[in-house]
């Protein structure tokens, strides 16, 4: 069972702290694991790497085996059901048509000073896509990394995805087909991330690595970052069910489940304002968990990190919400839109009880790369910007410099950086002849 929790408990506060601070994903443990590896494929290259995937991923290769081949991929594409294959088309179709909405504009405008100013954006040039490969596989991950990559211009794209045991999905390799990626590799974890921001002998380095993953990889990522771009955190999956007493409480309950089956670090979590139909909830999972083929892992992250917490009203709900900045957010109430105007801190919301979480995961068409253990504080989902940046333009008439080229004289010697005000006075001795 998870964590029962009442907003009007004296001891309130400090469980729900508790349930904020949980170390699901950045643990002391995990970070120095990481430290290591990193350190040893940045130092051995690809020796480290193909040693790490024997060790972790049960599986010996050789250099020339790290990359999939034409003939592989082709090989595992031929291997999927039509039905398969017209699943993947649906989603790649809808994930494209949404993430085109994003493509930024350039601007260009001239000032009253005369000064013609702007920007512009440009695609970074190699992206690496993690696909997690560990206790699940994930085709929907391939799209969701590589559609907003190409959609933005990316020149060179790079796939790591883990193959335990051997063992790979083909409907990962038409998903990279189909998203016209070729260089799939078949390494995961932190040495893969470790890979793509250093190089290796195989492998060139990238200028920005995106994509979800275990602690391990978001704990990677967040020790890459500088060296190469991120997109976000986007570690173990997490829900947060907002529902009133009038839901089924099964549906719930299989919501919550859908993220919790992820992994063992996962987090599902219900709000609800009628503390009954937060017991029936529980009790659904329990009687879902007797027949879920994942109730080791869903049970697992239910027991250890779930909980149903009983509020007065949604304006508690919100205000909760926002202190969890939830990665996934689903409202069953009466007025989803009211309630989503105060939900702020969210990677993505699900409106209304006909939106199950797990239509995002695959063909909504918003990506489901999304920000976890609580950073919707601060970031949000993978999108086209993850994969362009913006370079600023600026030109100076004569007049233009003559206006507002003083101020920056001053403010150069209020700074005491001399050559920076005389390449100003210069250009103004000229113009004023
Ligand atoms: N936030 C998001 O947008 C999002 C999207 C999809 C999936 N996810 C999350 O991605 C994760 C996928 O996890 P996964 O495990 O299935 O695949 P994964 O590919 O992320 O991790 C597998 C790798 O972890 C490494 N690893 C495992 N145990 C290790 C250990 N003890 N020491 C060092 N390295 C170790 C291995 O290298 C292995 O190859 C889940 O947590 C899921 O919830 C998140
Ligand atoms: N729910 C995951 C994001 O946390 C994404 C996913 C892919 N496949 C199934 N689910
Ligand atoms: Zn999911």
């Amino acid at each position: 069972m998870p964590v029962f929790l009442d907003s009007t408990d004296t001891d309130f506060e400090a469980a729900f702290g508790a349930l904020l601070n949980a170390k699901r994903e950045d643990s002391p443990d995990v970070d120095a694991v990481v430290a290591e590896i990193i350190a040893d494929v940045r130092a051995r290259g690809d020796a480290a790497v193909l040693e790490l995937t024997e060790k972790f991923d049960r599986l010996p290769l050789d250099a020339a085996g790290m990359r999939f081949s034409a003939e592989e991929i082709d090989g595992y594409c031929a291997q999927v059901s039509d039905e398969e294959r017209q699943a993947l088309e649906t989603a790649a179709a809808r994930i494209r048509a949404y993430h085109e909405k994003q493509l930024p504009r350039d601007e260009r405008w001239t000032d009253d000073s005369g000064a013609e100013l702007g920007w512009r954006w440009t695609a970074v040039s190699a992206a690496g896509l993690y696909v997690p490969g560990g206790l699940a596989s994930y085709p929907s991950s391939v799209l969701m990394n590589a559609i907003p990559a190409k959609v933005a211009g990316v020149e060179r794209l790079a796939i790591t995805v883990p193959t335990p045991d051997g063992v790979v999905n083909p409907l990962v390799m038409l998903a990279a087909k189909l998203s016209g990626v070729d260089e799939v590799y078949r390494i995961g974890g932190a040495q893969a991330i470790a890979a793509l921001a250093y190089g290796t002998e195989t492998i060139a380095p990238v200028d920005k690595i995106t994509g979800p993953g275990n602690a391990f990889v978001a704990a990677a990522k967040r020790r890459v970052f500088g060296k190469v771009g991120i997109d976000m955190i986007a570690g173990p999956s997490e829900i947060l069910v907002i529902a009133d007493g009038d839901n089924d409480p099964d549906w719930i309950a299989l919501d919550l489940m859908s993220q919790a089956e992820h992994d063992e670090s996962a987090q599902s979590l219900l709000i609800t304002t009628d503390a009954g139909f937060g017991r029936a909830v529980a009790e659904a999972v329990e009687k879902r968990l007797e027949t879920l083929e994942r109730s080791a892992i869903a049970g697992g992250s239910w027991r250890d990190y779930g909980a149903v917490i009983t509020v007065r009203d949604l304006d508690e709900a919100a205000a909760l919400s926002n202190r969890i900045a939830p990665e996934h957010l689903e409202l069953c109430v009466a007025d989803p839109d009211a309630l989503a105007e105060k939900c702020t801190h969210a990677g993505a919301i699900f409106l209304g009880q006909w939106t199950p979480e797990a239509i995002g995961d695959y063909v909504g068409g918003p990506n489901h790369v999304l920000p976890t253990a609580r950073s919707a504080r601060f970031s949000s989902g993978l999108s086209v910007m993850d994969f362009v940046k913006r370079t600023t333009l600026a030109r100076m008439t004569p007049a233009a410099l003559k206006a507002i080229g003083p101020a920056a004289e001053i403010l150069a010697t209020s700074e005491s950086l001399e050559a920076h005000g005389l390449s100003v006075t210069a250009r103004l001795k000229k113009l004023n002849g």
